[in-house]
């Protein structure tokens, strides 16, 4: 078991290299939000833009185009169609599929379009409604650096453990038969790649509101892009992310309000740096 706390963090947020330009700050595709779950879309985008990814591009439904262009002019936006995705995710670092992204036959189309298309030396991130459909349909999942953010009850749809019996034990057994990074979020959350448990110190029942997980996706995401894919680079995402919501101090930790104090979270994480 390996204790994820602030001191193990900040070996993973670097400063930034002087010659630094956004294309080195990675490239990444958030494919999520439908008619009615915008809000995961731009609360996932907003996530990887404040905590440093170079190049955020969000495919979502035009519905959605206006209030993320509102909220967060960094993103840039494109449909859901093969056409006009397919060069963005073949030209990403990392992608992100499933927050706020539905099961209806739009939703299933554009994750088969997703996991068709991601090559190995991609991250890919699968949350909620992606976590959900992939349980359901079983499909042949990419050779890509796979990343599963479930929370209790996703878990239960990809494995069939409940709840009450997710332990390390039983959690790494059901997760052998699957491939990449199992970020199982809870109280605390869990992190596992198949050798070690990494367990997040942070966080608190201020996070139990809709969007902290959406919001989490796009932590992964930029530590991902900036950082290197690997379970050190997740757990800290989870920490970072977590700490970030305690060091508000409110009574509840808006997701947006998580999102918007990262960059200067992560400016003091780097400084301890020589
Ligand atoms: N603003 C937006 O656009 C938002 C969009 N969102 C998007 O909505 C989509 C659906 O995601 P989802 O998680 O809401 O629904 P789903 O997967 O059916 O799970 C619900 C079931 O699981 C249970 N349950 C949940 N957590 C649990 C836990 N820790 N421990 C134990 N039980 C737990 C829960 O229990 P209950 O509440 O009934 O007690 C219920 O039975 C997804 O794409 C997401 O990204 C949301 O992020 C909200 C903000
Ligand atoms: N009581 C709690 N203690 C610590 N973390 C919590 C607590 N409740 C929720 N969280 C965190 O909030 C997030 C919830 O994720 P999720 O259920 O997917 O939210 P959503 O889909 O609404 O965005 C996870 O990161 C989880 O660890
Ligand atoms: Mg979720």
């Amino acid at each position: 078991m390996i204790v994820v706390d602030r001191a193990f963090t900040e070996r993973v947020v670097k400063k930034r290299p002087i010659a630094s330009y956004k294309g080195k700050m990675g490239r990444v595709v958030i494919v999520a939000g439908n008619d009615r779950f915008g809000g995961a879309a731009i609360m996932s985008a907003t996530a990887a833009v404040y905590a440093g990814a170079g190049l955020t591009t969000v495919a979502t439904n035009p519905d959605n185009w206006t209030a993320l262009h509102a909220r967060l002019p960094e993103a840039m936006v494109t449909d859901l169609q093969a056409e006009t995705l397919t060069p963005l995710l073949t030209n990403a670092d990392v992608i992100v599929v499933g927050p706020g992204l539905g099961e209806d036959a739009a939703a299933k189309s554009v994750l088969n379009l997703v996991l068709k298309t991601a090559s190995k030396d991609q991250a890919l991130i699968i949350d909620g409604s992606a976590i959900t459909l992939c349980s359901q349909d079983r499909p042949q999942m990419p050779n890509a650096k796979i990343i599963w953010t479930p929370h209790a009850v996703e878990w239960q749809r990809m494995s069939g453990l409940t709840p009450s019996q997710q332990d390390d034990k039983e959690n790494q057994k059901a997760f052998a038969k699957m491939a990449g990074t199992l970020v199982l979020k809870g109280s605390p959350t869990r992190t596992y790649n198949g050798k070690d448990v990494f367990l997040n110190t942070s966080g608190s029942p201020a996070m139990a509101t809709g969007g902290s997980g959406d919001t989490l996706t796009g932590v992964i995401a930029a530590f991902c892009a900036q950082f290197g894919t690997n379970a050190q680079t997740i757990a800290a995402a989870v920490w970072t992310h977590s700490a970030a919501a305690d060091n508000l101090h409110e009574y509840v930790a808006l997701p947006t309000r998580v999102a918007a104090s990262l960059p200067a979270f992560m400016a003091e994480l780097a400084a301890t740096q020589s």
